[in-house]
């Protein structure tokens, strides 16, 4: 029988009782030391809203490749803005040379913070960082906003199950998240006109870095594909109206490494798929505040990693990752 991820409903514990809240983690646990991957329904987010944020994704990335690039900082290492075919290659961050990424992206975070040094310091300075939204399609920001509250929500939600999950307190994370660096990245995987470079795919081998990822994407052809521990790829099944959340490496070592940051990949279209090979996604990196001491939970000398903190960490695989 073909392999999934799978799909856990977690209507029953957002507001639900302590013991509908355990019967989610205990499935939520199964799937994060498994596969580290799973498909979230019952989330509580209004599919206008999803399809919306999908709509401005649609008409910015089919405008003229001059008009997206003045969304582009100069800097290649700020992360925000749009970024062009082939900017980064997400399989550099696990040491593989491979050639640029077949895809397009806009990166952003939040909108506003408090004004406190925290946030407006010379470090706080590094992740809070002014978007960068370009002229057109109006409404853009807005919709992009409505959708990453939707994600915090969801995420302090989920950090909850999480450690429900792992059997530590329920609100482990709570004062490690309260003011996270989590950013966005639509990505735009185009139709491919010319065949792709030996060992070019549309985002090469890779895990994810942070806590974990909420991601919306869509069933066209070159779709996203997850590693087995027999090492088979799988096709995901990525619907509009649902999410697949996975586990990233922060989460894996702060776990050590009882939950996977698996390795996933987003393969090319068939060369004759045409102009239906077009594909968004949106993906919600949920990352710890920059300061949060990202430590393993083990009895003292079982510790696999090194404490990390979570800026850092951020910060070399943003570097690994550039072309
Ligand atoms: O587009 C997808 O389905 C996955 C993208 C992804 O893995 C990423 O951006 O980290
Ligand atoms: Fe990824």
């Amino acid at each position: 029988m073909k392999q999934t991820i799978p799909v856990i409903d977690l209507a029953p514990a957002l507001g639900g009782s302590r013991a509908e809240r355990l019967a989610v983690a205990r499935r939520i646990e199964a799937a994060c030391t498994d596969i580290g991957f799973f498909t979230i329904r019952g989330h509580g987010v209004p599919l206008e809203l999803i399809d919306a944020l999908r709509g401005h994704a649609s008409r910015f990335f089919n405008l003229p490749l001059e008009e997206k690039l003045r969304a582009s900082p100069a800097d290649p290492s700020v992360p925000r803005g749009y970024r062009a075919l082939g900017f980064d290659a997400l399989a550099r961050g696990n040491a593989d040379r491979a050639p640029g990424d077949l895809k397009e992206y806009y990166h952003f975070g939040r909108e506003t913070w408090p004004d406190d040094p925290y946030y407006t310091g010379p470090e706080g300075q590094a992740y809070f960082i002014p978007n960068r939204w370009p002229e057109r399609p109006a409404g853009f920001a807005a919709a992009a906003s409505a959708y990453y509250a939707q994600m915090e929500r969801l995420t302090a939600s989920m950090m909850e199950l999480a450690a429900l999950a792992l059997g530590i307190d329920e609100h482990f994370f709570a004062d490690k998240i309260d003011r996270h660096i989590t950013a966005m990245r639509i990505n735009f995987y185009p139709a491919q006109q010319t065949p792709p470079e030996a060992g070019q795919l549309r985002a090469g081998a890779h895990t994810d870095y942070g806590l974990l990822t909420i991601l919306n994407g869509e069933n066209t052809p070159g779709g996203l594909q997850v590693r087995t521990r027999a090492g088979d790829w799988i096709d995901i099944e990525t619907d509009p109206g649902t999410f697949v959340i996975n586990i990233g490496d922060l989460l894996m070592r702060w776990t050590n490494d009882r939950w996977v940051s698996n390795v996933h990949r987003v393969v090319n279209p068939p060369a004759d798929a045409g102009p239906a090979a077009q594909r968004i996604s949106i993906a919600f990196f949920h990352h710890p505040n920059y300061d949060a001491l990202v430590e393993c939970i083990a009895p003292p000398g079982q510790a696999k990693y090194p404490p990390v903190l979570s800026g850092e960490y951020r910060d070399l695989k943003y570097r690994q990752t550039r072309v």
